[in-house]
């Protein structure tokens, strides 16, 4: 009996030793197959691209990424802009992370012209932005070849470049200003002379410029400075995991979105759901307001109005717009419109904290054109105070919010890029981040009066009302926005992109970034608080989505006497 059973716990042992044995052996035999596998696909990628210089690693990019510590996004950039700086007369480089690589182009104006204004129908943006088509393909995502992208682009334009409408972005973004201020007062207190200290910038443009998009673009009021802090911080969350999941999902598993019910995949389920089931209940609104008699026709109607009578319009059931295109397009507008606009606010008001003589010399520049905070108009905004326009430029050349434009080659003879020749499904981006570096030499210098004595090159209509497009879709004609008009051609900049797919929201940036800055400056000094100059000054930036910090930049308002 004993015999028989040191047998068998002896055999089971050894079976037990042989099985942990066998299970390290297939561990190791994966790994060194997954070695393998990457090693092939990384010498094959290498050699397709051998004739391109570049920055080139074995890790894949997540790796590649964490090794050195950075956020993806910004390990991207930085690897593409240490690319250049490698290769003193390259045009075009290539970032290759393990068995992937991006081709990326600066440097070089005509060369970036080609690419996003000539060619946008052949090296487009294919497939590689379909994420952010979260409810269906939208403006952003969809390729230029999709009617989709054309039509929605086509009904949405008035809206963010016609002077009626642009004057309506002044008027709501004016009000919202004023209603920022109170609640600032409400929740930071004040001092007796209504000085407002240690505001956490970072977090509060955001508000302003949700409510601004929502009302401008949807007619909808979000509302937030009319609730607590509460109120705000929740939304605040709600938006964050929709936005962070959004990201998310470009590089994890779609399952885990779908079912994981944990952590940000629960969040982002339930971020995306509140959306719907909001913009929903907004679209059943509006179509009840302009289904009833008191519907009331304005001529800076919002884009939610508009889709709803092109839809009602339309003469077939496939030029209907669906529920599910409208959400996209509505989901779309509220996504891009609101993080870039408030991240570049956060920058422009902590290099004028930071810099107490050169907000000196704009607070004058303002005081000469106005004397009271009501005098604010829109001809002020688009067309006079250059210093504060040049400050402007500046923060959007050294805090590039978007630090480039992703595109494929999608014809599939594949394509020539400054004479080399490229195949299908290649990944050229053009390198906003590098390009701002190069334009005007020295990223890191950060001097206001940069842009000061370029004068716009756009040839036609500069002085009308009308901003058009010429026969490649490049716009042209600074149109309402008068001497607040980003041009390539003589700014070397492009924060907004060129050509038929660039940042349709971009007049309507300029114009509220600028009006908030100059009704802050009418109204207070701008100072770091003191004690935390240091503190503020070791903040670390990155891009997560856009450029944005990892801590909150903190100013004290103080009333100007
Ligand atoms: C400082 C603020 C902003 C910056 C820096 C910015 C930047 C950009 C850039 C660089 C692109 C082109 C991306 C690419 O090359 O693929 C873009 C596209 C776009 N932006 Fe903006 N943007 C800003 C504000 C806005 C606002 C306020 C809106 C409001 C609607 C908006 C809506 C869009 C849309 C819909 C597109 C896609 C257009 C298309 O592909 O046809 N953006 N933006």
């Amino acid at each position: 009996m004993e015999t028989t059973s040191t047998v068998v716990s002896s055999l089971s042992s050894g079976w037990f030793q042989l099985s942990i044995w066998n299970l390290l052996m297939v561990i190791v035999g994966l790994f060194a197959l997954l070695l393998i596998l990457h090693t092939i696909s990384f010498l094959k990628t290498y050699i397709k691209f051998k004739d391109t210089p570049g920055y080139v690693s074995f890790l894949p990019a997540v790796l590649d990424a964490l090794v050195k510590k950075r956020i993806y996004v910004h390990n991207q950039y930085e690897c593409t802009l240490e690319a250049f700086k490698k290769n003193p007369n390259a045009k075009v480089v290539k970032v290759q992370m393990g068995g992937s690589c991006q081709i990326l182009v600066a440097r070089d104006q005509a060369l970036i012209k080609e690419i996003l204004v000539k060619k946008y129908k052949t090296i487009s943006k294919g497939e590689s932005l379909a994420p952010v088509g979260l409810f269906g393909p939208n403006m952003f995502s969809a390729d230029s070849s999709n009617p989709l992208w054309k039509k929605h682009r086509t009904m949405a334009n008035p809206i963010f470049s016609s002077s009626s409408h642009l004057k309506n972005v002044f008027r709501v973004t004016l009000e919202e200003t004023k209603k920022m201020l109170n609640f600032w007062k409400s929740i930071y207190g004040s001092e007796t002379d209504g000085s407002i200290r240690k505001v956490n910038v970072t977090n509060e443009f955001k508000s302003i410029t949700l409510n601004v998009i929502n009302r401008v673009a949807f007619d909808y009021d979000v509302g937030i400075f009319d609730n607590g802090a509460k109120y705000r911080d929740e939304l605040h969350d709600w938006v964050t995991d929709l936005l962070t999941g959004l990201i998310y999902t470009f590089v994890m598993p779609k399952f885990l979105f779908e079912y994981a019910p944990f952590g940000i995949f629960k969040r982002f389920r339930d971020a995306k759901e509140r959306f719907k089931v909001a913009t929903l209940t907004m679209i059943d609104k509006k179509q009840k307001e302009m289904d009833s008699n008191e519907f009331i026709q304005k001529d800076d109607e919002d884009l939610l109005t508009l889709l709803l009578k092109s839809s009602a319009a339309a003469s077939s059931e496939d030029e209907k717009l669906s529920r599910d295109e409208l959400l996209s397009a509505i989901f779309i507008v509220f996504f891009a419109g609101f993080e870039t606009s408030s991240a570049s606010l956060n920058f422009m008001l902590r290099m004028l904290a930071k810099n107490q003589q050169f907000q000196d010399e704009v607070v004058r520049e303002i005081d000469q054109e106005i004397k009271h905070a009501d005098d604010i108009s829109f001809e002020l905004i688009t067309n006079k105070l250059p210093l504060l326009t040049s400050f402007i430029k500046e923060v959007l050349r050294t805090k590039t919010p978007v630090g480039g434009g992703a595109r494929v080659i999608n014809s599939k003879k594949g394509d020539f890029i400054n004479g080399v020749h490229y195949p299908q499904g290649t990944s050229v981006t053009i390198s906003y981040f590098s390009q701002h570096y190069y334009a005007k030499e020295g990223h890191d210098d950060f001097d206001p009066y940069r842009f000061m004595d370029k004068k716009s090159t756009s040839t036609a209509a500069a002085t009308s009302d009308e901003v058009g497009e010429n026969e490649t879709g490049e716009t042209y004609g600074k149109g309402p926005m008068g001497e607040l008009n980003i041009d390539f051609g003589s700014d070397g900049i492009l924060p907004f992109s060129i050509g038929p797919r660039d940042c349709i929201g971009k007049r309507m940036a300029l114009l509220e970034m600028k009006l908030i800055l100059v009704f802050l400056l009418k109204n207070y000094r701008l100072k770091v608080p003191k004690g935390l100059e240091e503190a503020q000054d070791a903040v670390p930036e990155t891009y997560i989505v856009t450029r944005t910090v990892f801590e909150p930049y903190l100013i004290d308002f103080e009333t100007r006497q």
